[in-house]
């Protein structure tokens, strides 16, 4: 791979798929396989529970895990989010990559046609960027702790990207025993 300047990685893969679809599951495994030297996950939704938490008060961490702390909030940060993207569609896209200091980034959390099209306009031909949905059932998400949330599963967060069809990959990640195969076709398609 090219030398690339400081900050610019050379692998771009950007994960996409409804809530408890599996994106920080597999971006955290993903991660353990290819080594914290070499990548690193950043979270375009970083920035907005970092804002959050130090306005009102709360636990950073928990906004950011994958727990029910974070439902309690998620509708108003979607709402405020969603406010201030009217004025910059790359604002949070910008301030989440400017933690970029690995080779290979994994971003977890893409949720609308305007990030995609923020890291295609932000990054040029020396970086790999590559897209992936992660699809599971709504059984199985269910079975994770989904639960229908008017105002956050029926909006442009969760939908706006159901008809893309640029994908480069498309996973379904339903089964625990199945997880090695999916990191094999990601790192496949990093490499390529
Ligand atoms: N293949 C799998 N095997 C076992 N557990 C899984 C698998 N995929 C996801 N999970 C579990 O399902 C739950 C939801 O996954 P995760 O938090 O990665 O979803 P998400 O798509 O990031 O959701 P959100 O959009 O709400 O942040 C987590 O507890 C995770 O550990």
């Amino acid at each position: 791979m090219a030398n690339v300047p400081d900050g610019v990685p050379r692998v771009l893969l950007l994960l996409s798929g409804k809530r408890k679809c599996g994106k920080d599951f597999l971006a955290d495994a993903l991660l353990q396989r290819l080594g914290t030297d070499r990548a690193q996950i950043v979270r375009i939704s970083e920035p907005i529970k970092r804002h959050w938490a130090e306005a009102m008060g709360l636990d950073l961490a928990a906004l950011l895990g994958d727990g029910a702390y974070k439902e309690r909030y998620r509708r108003q940060m979607i709402e405020w989010s969603d406010g201030r993207r009217q004025e910059d569609y790359g604002v949070f896209c910008r301030a989440a990559c400017a933690t970029i200091d690995r080779p290979i980034c994994i971003v977890s959390d893409v949720r609308r046609q305007t990030d995609v099209r923020y890291f295609r306009e932000a990054y040029g031909p020396e970086t790999r960027l590559r897209t992936v949905r992660i699809e599971a059932s709504e059984q199985v998400r269910h079975g994770r702790g989904w639960q229908f949330q008017a105002g956050v599963d029926d909006v442009q967060s969760e939908c706006d990207l159901d008809g893309y069809a640029g994908w480069d990959l498309v996973l379904t990640n339903e089964r625990p025993d199945g997880v090695g195969e999916l990191l094999d076709r990601l790192v496949q398609l990093i490499e390529c």
